[in-house]
């Protein structure tokens, strides 16, 4: 069925969603494998560890472990998804569905991230493993185009941040900065690993003009995002969520309101909102580690009504049990959004990519903006 020929109704309804042009800057490759992928690449490599090898019982295994309302258990469960991506064809094949299943939920650029440091196990090198990765994503871009649902692709590089190759991975982005990976990233566990312990690989990117973002105020609190923007410079914040803690709302404001007239902007606040500097927003991902209790109360909707630069995000497609088109419907159904907000949102998150400028350009208008005409009728 072609956006044409179909009655198109509220964001609410599914299929219409599904034909809705979306941009997914925050999702982790190593958090998206379908389940049967992990089952199927355990068994190649011989990795015994799987909780459950029915497809449907370890699906709900990530997704319930994954809820555990602290970022760190969250992030335990990644231990079975990077073993099992630790050879060329493993990557390569969840490179390539990962592009498959993005492009089938309507998705017409995505940026995704990932830590070459945790694909060395059997030997491979920093190298083969980015190598690796973006053929997969060529594999399924020239599938998607086949199919008719044309998807970019790029490819960020993520260092851990307890660890310790920050510089090393920053170097290895600036390496295939020609090739398809457009920036570098710092992720896990964010309690005592303030962003400023990798200042050297910022500033590395900085010196070659090269972007990044950081996870910053996720887990942890405002200082984390003051560092990150402040001390390191981002370009983007990975979630920073918590950049409500330094918004004062009016009396009786609730987080559904229409307008937050009267909001009272802190320094860090403000900063972030006057440079325009992305917020890469991942509501379910947010219920799950307890960075807010629950979507009602989830500050995506006060952020975007105070006009800060937000984007709507899967970080985890796997442990969320979710895609773009869901994220924008649990979305569009908590406050209320229509198909102008979720363009502003689409267009938001591609003026903040990080392609060419040309490139995001063509995308707006060419993509986004026809893709919504249709929709808004
Ligand atoms: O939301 C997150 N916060 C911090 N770290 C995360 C999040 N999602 C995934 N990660 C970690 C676990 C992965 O192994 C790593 C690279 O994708 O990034
Ligand atoms: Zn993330």
């Amino acid at each position: 069925m072609t956006v044409e020929n179909m009655t198109v109704q509220s964001p609410l309804e599914s299929s219409s969603l599904l034909l809705a042009p979306k941009v997914v800057l925050h999702d982790h490759l190593d958090g998206g494998l379908r389940p049967q992928t992990v089952i199927d690449l355990a068994a190649d490599v011989g990795y015994a560890n799987l909780p459950s090898t029915d497809v449907d019982e370890l699906g709900r295994w990530f997704a319930e472990a994954a809820n555990s309302g602290s970022l760190e258990t969250y992030l335990e469960t990644f231990a079975h998804t990077v073993a099992v991506m630790q050879t060329v064809s493993a990557l390569r094949r969840v490179a390539r569905e990962c592009v498959e299943d993005l492009a089938a939920d309507g998705v017409v650029y995505a940026e995704i991230r990932y830590a070459p440091e945790l694909h060395l196990e059997r030997g491979l090198t920093l190298d083969e493993v980015v190598e690796a990765v973006l053929a997969g994503f060529a594999d399924g871009e020239a599938d998607a185009a086949h199919r008719g649902r044309p998807i970019v692709v790029r490819a960020l590089v993520t260092a851990m941040r307890h660890a310790a190759r920050s510089r090393e991975i920053a170097e290895l982005a600036v390496r295939y900065r020609r090739q398809g990976v457009v920036g570098f990233d710092i992720a896990g566990a964010e309690a005592g690993y303030p962003p400023s312990r990798h200042l050297d690989a910022f500033d590395y990117m900085r010196a070659n003009n090269a972007r990044f973002t950081i996870h910053a105020g996720e887990a942890f609190g405002l200082p984390s995002i003051h560092e990150a923007i402040s001390f390191c410079g981002a370009d983007r914040l990975g979630h920073g969520v918590r950049v409500i803690d330094d918004i004062t709302l009016p009396p009786g404001a609730r987080p559904d309101d229409l307008s937050f007239d009267g909001a009272v902007l802190g320094d860090v606040a403000n900063y972030v909102r006057d440079k325009r500097i992305p917020l890469e927003l991942c509501p379910s991902s947010n219920v799950q580690t307890g960075a807010v209790a629950d979507l009602a109360s989830h500050p995506f909707n006060i952020l975007a009504r105070l006009r800060f630069r937000v984007t709507v995000n899967t970080d985890n497609r796997l442990m969320s049990d979710t895609t773009m088109s869901t994220e924008m419907q649990r979305l569009a159904t908590q406050f209320g959004y229509g198909w102008t907000d979720l363009q502003r949102f689409t267009v938001n998150a591609m003026k903040s990519a990080f392609l060419p400028f040309d490139e995001r350009l063509t995308i707006i208008d060419d993509v986004i903006k026809p893709g919504y005409a249709v929709l808004l009728g």
